[in-house]
């Protein structure tokens, strides 16, 4: 593992090493990857098949295979201990049960002029940053605005992370327990890094304190009559009654954590992606500008686009990106910012289907490592590792099997968010990319030969 870390971009995805290993050895469908005692042993899944049956709901596993702790456990600080996203069996279908509702297309489009006006200011920026011309990290620009999407969204609550003066305590808290996460490169185990474990339970401490706050003043206002609404706030609170209990309150703010940090990293760095496959790519930039021209009409000023999305019929024009939906598709493709990770219990019986026979995964960690399997050759054939978002439209997409694009995974833990993240994205583009031309400088943080 170390020699294909060290072989490629020190920087990098460890995924990349993984897809490194996996190709040095003909790119087999199941590769075991030992990385004790830095992390877990595991089976990294290539074959898009295989993947599906590790996502996929059976009679064996109505909820399919349970979520891999070591990688869970990890984030702790980030999700909570009851987080959705990590729990398993029965507690994981109430949580995901409840807040199912907040996720309806129907609601999200509700949300519309919210995710304008926080677009506003990200264009602001944008526009600030043009006329200087000076260097800057797309990520961390995208990474406020989704952020303060989605505080928006789950809480109703704007943080004011896109402000550039007067920073609020809980996003500097947030942004520094992010950071010990983002900087390092594997996931040791704590009692590797003492000093980064001490320092995350030390920030997680403060965010807490004002989640609880949240937490408990909506309870008190919902209980004088404020209206009820479907975000995750609401619906965390919805079967306390009389008093709000310690555990439901534990509840609520693991939640309400989860939901911010799955809802807004995967967002920013998937439109990172985006914009700079977009910048490589010319002529796929050239028809995502013709569409929108088609859609919104020539006028590229965002304040058309916006007075046109806000109109009758305005969110319908989002349903005709098509091309623009395709790229987005495809800059997941290649770029995907997350996977699962799952445990097969000892005993399980859990057995992986392949063409040249079957193989028992009881008692080892199984990764479905999305840019393997979303870069296969055998499924996307010579232009695997090309941005192509016309694969993705009319005939040529049809050729696709289902599983083998896997962004979102499939199966009962499919990605919650996703119809927010199509949204939100859709939005940023028809905004942004007629106005702006994006140029890969370096690396931010990095000198310019390390880009
Ligand atoms: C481009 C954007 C996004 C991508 C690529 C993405 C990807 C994923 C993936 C791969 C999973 C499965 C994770 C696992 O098995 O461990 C997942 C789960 C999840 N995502 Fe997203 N996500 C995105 C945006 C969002 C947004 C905007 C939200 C919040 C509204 C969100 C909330 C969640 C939650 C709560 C889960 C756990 C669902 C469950 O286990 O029932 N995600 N996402």
């Amino acid at each position: 593992m170390d020699g294909f870390i060290r072989a490629g971009n020190p920087n990098a995805h460890p995924d990349l090493a993984f897809a490194a290993i996996n190709d040095a050895q003909a790119r087999p469908p199941l590769t075991f990857v030992d990385l004790r005692p830095f992390g877990p042993a595991m089976v990294l899944v290539r074959s898009h098949d295989i993947a599906e049956q590790i996502s996929k709901a059976s009679k064996l596993l109505p909820y399919s295979l349970p979520k891999m702790p070591e990688v869970y456990g990890h984030m702790v600080h980030v999700t909570g201990k009851t987080s959705v996203l990590a729990a398993h069996g029965e507690d994981w279908k109430r949580l995901r049960r409840r807040f199912n509702p907040g996720f309806a297309h129907q609601h999200l489009i509700t949300f519309l002029p919210r995710i304008l006006e926080k677009s506003s200011v990200f264009l602001n920026h944008l526009n600030t940053l043009a006329d200087t011309e000076d260097p800057f990290s797309l990520v961390q620009l995208l990474g406020n605005l989704t952020f303060d999407v989605i505080s928006s969204v789950v809480m109703g609550v704007d943080f004011g992370a896109q402000n550039t003066n007067q920073l609020d305590d809980f996003i500097r808290n947030y942004r520094a327990l992010f950071h010990t996460y983002t900087s390092e490169q594997m996931d040791l185990p704590w009692f590797f890094t003492p000093r980064t474990e001490w320092k995350r339970r030390r920030l997680a401490k403060r965010l807490r304190n004002t989640l609880r706050t949240i937490v408990q003043d909506a309870f008190a206002n919902r209980r004088i009559g404020i209206a009820e609404s479907r975000s995750v706030l609401a619906l965390s609170l919805k079967d306390q009654e009389h008093a709000l209990t310690r555990q439901a309150l534990d509840e609520a703010c693991d939640q309400l954590s989860t939901f911010l940090f799955a809802g807004h990293d995967t967002t920013s760095i998937m439109l990172s992606w985006l914009f700079y496959e977009l910048s490589r790519t010319p002529r796929a930039l050239q028809r995502l500008r013709d569409e929108l021209d088609d859609v919104f009409g020539p006028d590229t000023d965002p304040s058309s686009v916006r007075d046109k999305l806000l109109s009758d019929g305005g969110k319908d024009l989002l349903q005709q990106l098509t091309y623009t939906a395709a790229t987005v598709k495809e800059a997941l493709r290649l770029w995907p910012p997350a996977g699962t990770a799952r445990m097969v219990e000892p005993g399980t019986g859990f057995k992986a289907q392949t063409s040249t026979g079957e193989y028992l995964l009881d008692g080892v960690c199984v990764y479905n490592c999305a840019i393997m399997i979303q870069r296969d050759p055998d499924v996307y054939g010579d232009t695997a590792d090309d941005f192509l978002p016309e694969r993705w439209l009319g005939d040529a997409a049809e050729q696709i099997p289902a599983t083998a694009w896997r962004a979102f995974e499939r199966g009962p833990r499919n990605c919650i968010g996703q119809d927010l993240a199509s949204i939100e994205s859709r939005i940023v583009i028809a905004l942004v990319a007629r106005r702006f031309e994006f140029v890969k400088v370096r690396e931010f943080g990095h000198p310019p030969n390390a880009a």
